[in-house]
């Protein structure tokens, strides 16, 4: 099958620190891939690299053909949720929203910014400044942010940090029937290894510097 995203010998160094060393994989459209690994492992450095977001030292990424190595412009079709989402404190969720659709080389309608907001479980009327947000609610309008553009590829860095218990089902669901009904490319980290175990078709396990892929178990999984 051909590859969506490909990792050719990459390396990638910080200073006296090599934090991934000759990793090379490949990975297909429309399959949900886990990341795993411990604290400062490489699985938000992996995510920077294919989103364009930072460079690798040596070696070669490619997205879907395009040579991602030295790309200058974020590529088109991606929704990213990297670290904690950077918002304008002062302005309200879909006023947030409305400016980085703004910035998007293909911007949504309101109407589907609204219902971003919706499948996750914001309220696109409510007025709240976005610092007044609870740490699961800033999170959620994250992922509203990442999903707002319907995105081939998502890269997801710990989705489901500080949402309760019934929203992480929700977003279980949402996110395998974005690939099953979408398409969807998912990557995601997660030390959560129900989530891994729940959504992901295949596992890479990143560890000194090696990235291994490890076939996900074949049981029957109810999200
Ligand atoms: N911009 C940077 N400058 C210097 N070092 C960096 C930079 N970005 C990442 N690193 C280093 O690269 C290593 C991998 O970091 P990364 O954020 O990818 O880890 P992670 O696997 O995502 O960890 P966590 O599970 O804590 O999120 C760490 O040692 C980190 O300090």
């Amino acid at each position: 099958m051909a590859h969506y995203i490909k990792f050719n010998q990459v390396n990638k160094s910080f200073k006296s620190e090599q934090v991934l060393n000759d990793v090379s994989f490949e990975l297909e459209k429309g399959k949900i891939y886990g990341f795993v690994g411990r604290n400062g492992s490489g699985k938000t450095v992996i995510f920077k690299l294919i989103s364009g977001l930072m460079r690798p030292t040596s070696g070669e990424i490619f997205l879907e053909n395009q040579n991602m190595t030295h790309a200058k412009q974020f590529p088109k079709s991606i929704g990213v949720l990297i670290e904690t989402p950077g918002f304008i404190p002062h302005y309200s969720g879909m006023k947030n929203l409305k400016i980085l659709n703004g910035l998007s080389s293909s911007p949504a309608s309101i109407e589907t910014l609204e219902k971003s907001m919706e499948l996750v479980g914001l309220d696109p009327k409510n007025k709240k400044p976005v610092r007044t947000y609870s740490l699961g609610m800033r999170q959620k309008l994250g992922i509203a942010q990442a999903i707002m553009n319907s995105p081939e590829l998502l890269i997801l860095d710990e989705p489901m940090n500080g949402l309760d218990e019934e929203s992480v089902k929700k977003m279980r669901v949402f996110f395998t029937n974005l690939k099953k009904e979408k398409n969807v490319t998912i990557l995601l980290a997660s030390h959560n290894k129900e989530d891994i175990q729940v959504l992901c078709d295949d596992l890479f396990e990143i560890s000194k510097g090696t990235v291994k892929r490890s076939k996900q178990s074949q049981e029957e999984v109810v999200v």
